[in-house]
């Protein structure tokens, strides 16, 4: 079937549609409800709302800044409850199941181990209570029927200085919960060159690894995230459009970074509620998702941070969807783009792939298909 002849999706296919997620911090996906009772637990008194719907309408409204500085200024109350490990357990529980319920069936869930050392546990206590929230949440999910496999990613902060020291961890972790490594934090003024340390060693062990670059900063920052750090996929890398150039007739001119990126497959984690927030995109119909995807980059749609975006990958997909008309196949295409680009073995990705994402979208294709039948059935019969 090509995208021609499928139709617009509905919101209840689209939260029923197998989806597969990249991009999601774990501290920026907290339930409000559960601040608010981690917080009453621990003792921090620096909520600025206790009431949850009001503590998630300020989440929102503080990170729709413009700028990607003060976003990151929230994190500091999502981190100041977790600090413990029975709440890294619960939030990372907890995460597992809302992105299960969501219709996610496999996500890469990043975190800061060093900004959860506060409350006296060590890195790899931090890591180990992340992973049995994450197993617990994925038992949960089962029990109501739903399906997911949840890998962390052990992100270093870019303006601090422990990033060889978090990458040791995520390697030694990998054969317990952890598929990969990241860097986050504000871009401006901290290149990825900053920790090259940290990716040659990962090389060296054949580990993987995302760089968050050209979010906030441009071109510059993914060239170096490729070309000196040997990133595997770019987290966001959505200002590779400024090295693309569509002129008045509608001819597309790719520069050499941007050819490298689609001739070599590097996945694109875009993220586009996000990117409107922090002002690296301006509105859904802009946001170079749509030139992205008809020139066949490895685009994928991630949320980045549900709490503070308001966010779900159904929503994410619903605007798409509203914005550039995409149907079931493209939701396929997207997804099957971030399961290629997992960082999970290969026959691992190719079973996802094979036994639940494309017979998902099979499933769903074919119930309207019946649907358009019998309709099709009924307007004969009552106009004959
Ligand atoms: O979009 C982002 N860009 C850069 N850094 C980010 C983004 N979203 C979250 N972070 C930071 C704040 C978190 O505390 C940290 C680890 O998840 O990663
Ligand atoms: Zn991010």
């Amino acid at each position: 079937m090509t995208s021609q002849t499928t139709p617009a999706v509905t919101l209840e296919q689209i939260r029923r549609a197998p989806k597969a997620l990249l991009h999601d911090h774990l501290d920026g996906g907290l339930r409000p409800g559960t601040i608010v009772e981690l917080a009453r637990e621990t003792g921090y008194d620096g909520l600025p709302e206790t009431e949850p719907d009001k503590l998630g309408t300020w989440f929102r409204e503080a990170a729709d800044s413009g700028s990607l500085e003060r976003y990151l200024e929230t994190f500091s109350h999502t981190c100041a409850v977790m600090q413990t490990r029975d709440a890294l357990v619960r939030v990372a529980a907890e995460c597992a199941e809302d992105l299960a319920e969501d219709g996610v069936v496999y996500a890469e869930i990043r975190y800061a181990p060093e900004q959860h050392l506060e409350g006296g546990l060590t890195l790899e206590q931090v890591v180990e209570a992340v992973d049995e929230g994450f197993r617990e949440g994925e038992r949960r999910a089962r029990e109501n029927g739903h399906r997911i496999r949840v890998g962390a990613l052990l992100t270093a902060m870019r303006h601090a200085a422990r990033a060889l020291e978090i990458a040791e961890l995520a390697n030694r972790y990998r054969d317990h919960g952890v598929v990969g490594f990241d860097i986050a934090g504000a871009e401006a003024g901290y290149p990825p060159t900053r920790h090259l340390d940290a990716f040659e060693y990962l090389k060296r062990e054949n580990n993987h690894f995302t760089i968050h670059a050209g979010e906030a900063f441009g071109l510059p920052s993914i060239w170096q995230a490729l070309q000196w750090c040997g990133a595997d996929r770019l987290g966001h890398g959505v200002r590779i459009i400024d090295d693309i150039e569509v002129a008045d007739d509608g001819t597309v001119q790719l520069g050499r970074l941007a050819s490298y990126v689609r001739d070599k497959r590097i996945p694109l984690e875009l993220c586009p509620t996000s990117n409107l927030q922090t002002g690296a995109a301006d509105s859904y119909a802009g946001h170079p998702i749509g030139l992205l995807r008809k020139l066949h980059f490895r685009a994928t749609v991630n949320t980045d941070n549900r709490l503070m975006s308001g966010t779900s990958m159904s929503r994410e997909f619903k605007e798409l969807v509203d914005t550039f008309g995409y149907t079931l196949d493209d939701m396929q295409w997207f997804t099957v783009n971030a399961m290629k680009s997992a960082f999970i073995p290969f026959d691992e990705r190719l079973a996802m792939i094979n036994d639940v994402i494309k017979p998902g979208y099979a499933e769903l294709k074919s119930e309207w298909l019946f649907r358009q039948t019998a309709a099709g059935g009924d307007l004969a019969e009552s106009s004959a």
